[in-house]
C-alpha cells in the first residue's frame, strides 16, 4: 500500500534560520516559505535527489505544531510523509484495522496540491504519518 518517500518533516521555531543554514552549510537546494493557513504552518521544502525535507513552523493561534514544540523546543522531527496510490482506500484500509485516522477523515489538500491524511502516532511506533495520494 505506501510507496514512495514523500517527505521527512522538521518543526523547527523558526524557518528562515532553518532554510539559511540548509541552504548556506549542506548546500541544499531549498524553496521559499509558503504560508498554509488552513493547516495551521509555514512550509519550506528541501529538495533531495530521492525525497525531500519538510520545514514546519506554527502559523496563527491554533497550529498542530504548537505543542510539539513545546515539547521540543529546538525542534525535531514531526512526521514521515509516505505515497498511496488510492488514499481513500488506504483509510478504509486501515480504520478496518483500527488504526486512527486524525480530523473527520476526509482528505484535505496538502502542500504539494495532493490529498492527504494522518494517522495518530501512538498507532506508528510513536511516529505522526502523513499520506499523500501520489
Ligand atoms: C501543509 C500540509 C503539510 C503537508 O505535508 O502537506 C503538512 O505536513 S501539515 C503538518 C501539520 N499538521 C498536522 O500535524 C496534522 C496532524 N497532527 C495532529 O492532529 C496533532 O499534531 C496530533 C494529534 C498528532 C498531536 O496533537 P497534540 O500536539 O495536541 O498533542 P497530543 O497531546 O494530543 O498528543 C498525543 C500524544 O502524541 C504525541 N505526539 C504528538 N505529536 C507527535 C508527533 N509529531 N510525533 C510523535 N508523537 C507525537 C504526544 O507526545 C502525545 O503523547 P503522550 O505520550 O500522550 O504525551
Ligand atoms: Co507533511
Amino acid at each position: 500500500m505506501i510507496g514512495r518517500l514523500n517527505h521527512v518533516a522538521i518543526a523547527v521555531t523558526n524557518i528562515d534560520a532553518a532554510s539559511a543554514l540548509y541552504r548556506d552549510t549542506l548546500g541544499a537546494d531549498v524553496s521559499p516559505p509558503t504560508d498554509q493557513p488552513e493547516h495551521g504552518v509555514t512550509v519550506v521544502f528541501v529538495n533531495l535527489p530521492n525525497t525531500k525535507i519538510e520545514f514546519l513552523q506554527p502559523l496563527g493561534e491554533n497550529s498542530p505544531i504548537a505543542k510539539f514544540l513545546e515539547k521540543n523546543p529546538d525542534g525535531g522531527i514531526h512526521h514521515v510523509c509516505y505515497e498511496v496510490d488510492d488514499i481513500l482506500a488506504a483509510r478504509d484500509r486501515l480504520k478496518a484495522t483500527g488504526a486512527r485516522v486524525l480530523g473527520d477523515g476526509t482528505p484535505r489538500i496538502g502542500a504539494h496540491g495532493k490529498p492527504v491524511l494522518f494517522l495518530h502516532p501512538k498507532d506508528f511506533n510513536g511516529t505522526l504519518v502523513e499520506l499523500e495520494q501520489a
